[in-house]
């Protein structure tokens, strides 16, 4: 890790405060089972250069993100010995990706009920003694009661004196939504300057959290908010004055450091999302470690991530005086609400084949990660020359064409997004049922499986209790160690889906 955190360790404190969150494990509630024989189904890249002035925007008033609606999957196989899917349990999967997502509200009260599930809770926004315009807000995002991580994590972000925290919690669970509520309640509006500071990897997951602090925040009509990420611009002279802003660290150093343009010296609260590629991805340690050396003494940090090893953890206590450590086992990490599947390829025409058939499923929507700008263009490019609708997201495209293509994909008017890890973080897009892993995840620059990148790729479906499909494209035995790394990894079984069946289940699916 880098000089200066490593300094900083040697002087600060850093006696911990370590909190088990026991049992973060989505696990199904027998009763369920019984009563209900079907359920409910499912560092970045480098920016182009910078285009549009960002505007000053008061908090709220903003349009919600897209849902779909669905229809309940059948219970995974009981027995996988043959590691296979069943056509029945594969036709009715079709069926289910034909009419898209229900959010239903009866399945995550369920799983609230299961004092194991993350999203179990026993206490209310109300306990939290929070702004009532904040209370509105949260209430008209359609959140009742606080999922676990926020349960447990908002009275310590909340309470008085401010204190720090390094959390974990598995995708989808709520994080977003912990940190902003904690952020917004801490804002002073009477104060015109910059007093909340969330740094994320990517320009898309910034402007996500953009959109989730804005809808949260939209009756404290008095909190102002910014984002800062590439194609936003500062007017020569101007300051910037809004109460919280968020972005990437690099545009964020270039405000601060280059056109003095940002002053974090007044900022009482500082999130970095997404801690662990923060902290381990070189460009952006570096970044964030300057943006962490601008802050006052008692600016309140909070380092949020559904991944993180040990190395990680250790660096950030260090830096990170007394943090409250929120953290999962390793086998609490992955979701069991992810059906994850494979299928077995022995070329790459052969891996054409199955991606061709995968996307001949009628799916809500589907994300398939390539490891490659290139890979992805060739996919697309195939794909589309074959008939196909998708849309192509790399860090080639200008942002505003990032923002265009995750726009459209949000609003459904493409179904198939093809893209690269740039998309594998925090991305929440409510009608994402199906992840496929056209190419599984590997360390950079090795041969070793990327486990916390492919976590995070299939957490872009399964959000917060839904049930999500992923599918993994194995090619020879290299893919098939990686996979069974990850397996390994995680404690889990990846079954196998028998894609030869496919053309007999499409007619099941069309009856
Ligand atoms: N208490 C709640 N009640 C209902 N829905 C919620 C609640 N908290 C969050 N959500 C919704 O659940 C979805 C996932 O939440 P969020 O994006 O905060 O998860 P996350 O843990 O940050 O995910 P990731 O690990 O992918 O970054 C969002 O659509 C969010 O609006």
């Amino acid at each position: 890790m880098g000089d200066d955190w490593a300094k900083a360790a040697e002087d600060q404190e850093t006696k911990d405060l370590v909190t088990k969150v026991d049992d973060l494990k989505i696990k199904k509630n027998e009763e369920e089972k019984k009563e209900e024989p079907e359920r409910e189904s499912q560092p970045g890249e480098s920016q182009p250069a910078e285009s549009q002035p960002a505007e000053s925007q008061r908090v709220g008033g903003e349009s919600q993100p897209e849902g779909g609606e669905s229809q309940p999957l059948p219970e995974p196989a009981a027995d996988t010995s043959d590691e296979s899917v069943t056509a029945g349990e594969l036709s009715m999967m079709r069926k289910v990706m034909r009419k898209g997502i229900i959010q239903s509200k009866n399945k995550v009260e369920i799983l609230r009920s299961d004092p194991k599930n993350p999203l179990h809770s026993v206490k209310s926004f109300e306990a939290l003694d929070l702004r009532k315009e904040l209370l509105k807000g949260i209430y008209e995002m359609g959140f009742r009661l606080p999922s676990k991580i926020q349960e447990i994590s908002l009275p310590t972000l909340l309470a008085e004196p401010a204190m720090n925290m390094i959390a974990q919690s598995q995708s989808g669970t709520g994080k977003t939504a912990a940190f902003s509520l904690a952020m917004l309640s801490r804002i002073d509006p009477s104060k015109k300057y910059p007093q909340g500071l969330i740094l994320s990897p990517t320009m898309e997951l910034a402007l996500q959290t953009v959109e989730c602090v804005k809808m949260m925040g939209k009756y404290c009509t008095d909190i102002t908010v910014r984002s800062a990420v590439k194609g936003d611009m500062v007017a020569r002279g101007q300051i910037v004055r809004e109460h919280i802003v968020i972005g990437t660290p690099g545009k964020v150093v270039d405000w601060v450091l280059k056109y003095r343009c940002l002053d974090l010296r007044t900022l009482k609260v500082f999130v970095l999302d997404e801690a662990d590629v923060m902290i381990a991805t070189q460009g952006h340690q570096d970044q964030s470690v300057r943006i962490h050396k601008q802050l006052p003494e008692t600016c309140q940090m909070m380092l949020f991530s559904a991944t993180y090893d040990d190395e990680v953890v250790n660096f950030a206590h260090a830096i990170i005086k007394n943090p409250v450590t929120l953290r999962l086992r390793r086998e609490e990490e992955t979701l069991e609400n992810i059906r994850q599947m494979y299928v077995e390829c022995n070329s790459e025409e052969e891996k054409y084949r199955a991606i061709s058939n995968i996307f001949s499923i009628p799916v809500g929507s589907a994300m398939f990660f390539c490891h490659t700008k290139a890979n992805a263009v060739w996919l697309s490019n195939r794909l589309k020359d074959d008939g196909n609708r998708v849309a192509l997201l790399t860090g080639d495209l200008t942002p505003d064409e990032r923002v265009q293509v995750l726009m459209r994909f949000r609003e459904g008017a493409e179904r198939v997004l093809i893209c690269t890890n740039v998309l594998a973080r925090g991305i929440d897009v409510d009608s994402v049922n199906l992840v496929v892993n056209y190419d599984l995840p590997r360390l950079h620059g090795t041969s070793r499986a990327d486990c916390d990148t492919y976590l995070h790729r299939i957490g872009r479906t399964g959000r917060f209790g839904k049930t999500g499909n992923a599918i993994n494209i194995v090619d020879g035995m290299s893919d098939l160690r990686l996979m069974r790394e990850i397996e390994n990894h995680f404690n889990i079984k990846i079954i196998k889906l028998d894609y030869s069946n496919i053309d007999e289940i499409d007619k099941l699916g069309e009856d």
